[in-house]
């Protein structure tokens, strides 16, 4: 199938390569003329584990190509997917000017049937919305259907490629058999497709997020309950993971939910639902716990320092909203390192892959080191923000060498509290006994 992805972003770049690797032509449009002309000779532009391999397969292949050119780009194409921001607008809402400003540009370039598909997170009725924009300009026959992405960052091929299912929300039975088409060889790996009307596909993106969300709220207010009585909130977890009904996945306490989605899709849902006038009450409290849990180790910080942080010095490992991403979105690190500096605090940080996108946002404000244990050198203490796997067995022999004290800070829970007593550590983590 010929297709088109408008948006090479995360999600635009993904899922363009992954349908180039299924056997499809596929041609991305951005407007970044930097982005493009860099995907187009063969350079990748953000950090996903197992992407490259197969984006300089499919473009050597010559399945995939780029341009800045919409009207070029989505000439042959049978299928074209909206892969645009939809970041918060002034009041929390998801912001359409980037879905509804290209719709409206398709109008105008349409000359025969097109499936148009929304990919990106879009509130109930964009559907609609997107219709109306292309109907405006376009007379003729098209249809718009709703497709949004579950993938995660940091295993977004593999979401991809084997997705837990596919959501199409559609009433057109000519787009539904198309999409079906294009969708065949993940079905064929025994994942459902699911077709529904396009309000009810809007809605599943957020309720899917909303809900991860509050699993996540949720055990982080349980892990608050559990320092203050004496509790282990991996016990806990362990505990009720293994009730089928509850699960074992997205139950890990730390410094908050961050990236470019749980915060701004929690937040537009119940905008969407003070737009019908519903309080969505458990999604606000979902979001106020996150904000807290973002500074949960502030507290635990200035109390072991008597207060005093100005002057002190931090290392810090992990700057992305979570492993395997370049991602710096919403990243607690950030909202830490914010907090430290304010206090008079000095950093240093390491991060395997977000350094470069950490450096461009706030600059020199902080060291950036080559290597975690550079970090170290005469830290007052350690904080740990993102659990890359290289942070999971260090040499604590050379961290001992270089800290001006064995303290640390572990915002997600990487060792075991015993072991780190017995190692002579100050040791305080999320939701477990101190040692
Ligand atoms: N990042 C994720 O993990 C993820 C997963 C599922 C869904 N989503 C949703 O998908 C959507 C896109 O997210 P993302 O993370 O890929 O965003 P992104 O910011 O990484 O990428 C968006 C891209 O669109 C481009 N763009 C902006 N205006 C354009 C225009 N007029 N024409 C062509 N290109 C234009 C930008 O230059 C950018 O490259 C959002 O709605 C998001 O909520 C994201
Ligand atoms: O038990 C857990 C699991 C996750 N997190 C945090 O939650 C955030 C989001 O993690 P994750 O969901 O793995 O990353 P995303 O790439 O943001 O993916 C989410 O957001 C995407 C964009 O909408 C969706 O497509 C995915 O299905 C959804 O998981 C990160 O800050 C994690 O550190 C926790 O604190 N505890």
């Amino acid at each position: 199938m010929k297709i088109a992805v408008v948006g090479t972003g995360y999600v635009g770049l993904v899922s363009g390569t992954c349908f180039a690797e299924t056997g499809n032509h596929v041609t991305c449009i951005d407007i970044d003329e930097k982005k493009v002309k860099k995907l187009a000779s063969g350079t990748i532009t953000i950090y996903e584990p197992g992407l490259e391999k197969i984006f300089i397969r499919n473009l050597n292949e010559k399945r995939l190509d780029f341009t800045t050119n919409l009207a070029e780009g989505i000439k042959d194409a049978q299928i074209i997917f909206l892969a645009l921001p939809t970041p918060p607008g002034e009041d929390g809402s998801a912001d359409l000017k980037y879905v509804l400003g290209v719709a409206s540009e398709l109008g105008k370039l349409l000359t025969d049937y097109k499936v148009i598909v929304d990919k990106s997170t879009v509130p109930v009725g964009t559907a609609e919305k997107v219709r109306n924009a292309i109907a405006e300009h376009y007379k003729g026959e098209f249809d718009v259907v709703s497709n949004p992405e579950f993938l995660r960052e940091g295993v977004a091929v593999d979401d991809f490629m084997k997705p837990d299912r596919v959501v199409i929300g559609t009433t057109s039975e000519r787009a539904r058999k198309i999409m079906g088409e294009l969708y065949a060889p993940y079905v064929r790996q025994g994942n459902p497709v699911i077709y529904m009307d396009e309000k009810s596909a809007e809605l599943t993106k957020y309720a899917a997020n909303s809900f991860l969300a509050t699993k996540i709220s949720f055990m982080n207010e349980i892990a608050q309950l559990c320092e203050r009585l004496g509790a282990d909130v991996d016990m806990v977890r362990r505990g009720i993971g293994s009730d089928e009904r509850i699960g074992k996945r997205f139950l890990f306490p730390g410094i908050g939910y961050g990236g470019s989605c749980f915060p701004k899709d929690v937040q537009a849902l119940i905008k969407s639902a003070e737009q019908v006038q519903y309080d969505f009450k458990i999604l606000k409290a979902v979001e106020t716990v996150n904000e807290n849990q973002k500074l949960h180790l502030l507290p635990k910080i200035k109390h072991y320092f008597n207060n005093q942080l100005k002057g002190k010095h931090f290392a810090i490992w992990g700057l992305a909203f979570k492993p395997n991403t370049d991602d710096i979105r919403e990243a607690p690190a950030l909202y830490i390192i914010k907090a430290l500096l304010a206090e008079g605090a000095t950093v240093t940080a390491f991060d395997p892959e977000a350094m470069h996108n950490v450096k461009q946002q706030i600059g020199n404000v902080i060291e950036y080191a080559n290597d975690q244990y550079s970090t170290l050198n005469n830290a007052d203490a350690l904080i740990i923000a993102t659990e890359w796997n290289e942070f999971r067995t260090p040499d604590f022999d050379m961290m001992v060498q270089k800290m001006k004290h064995k303290v640390i800070f572990d915002g997600r829970n990487l060792f075991d509290v015993k072991a780190m007593q017995d190692k002579g550590f100050y040791y305080e983590s999320i939701g477990r006994p101190k040692m």
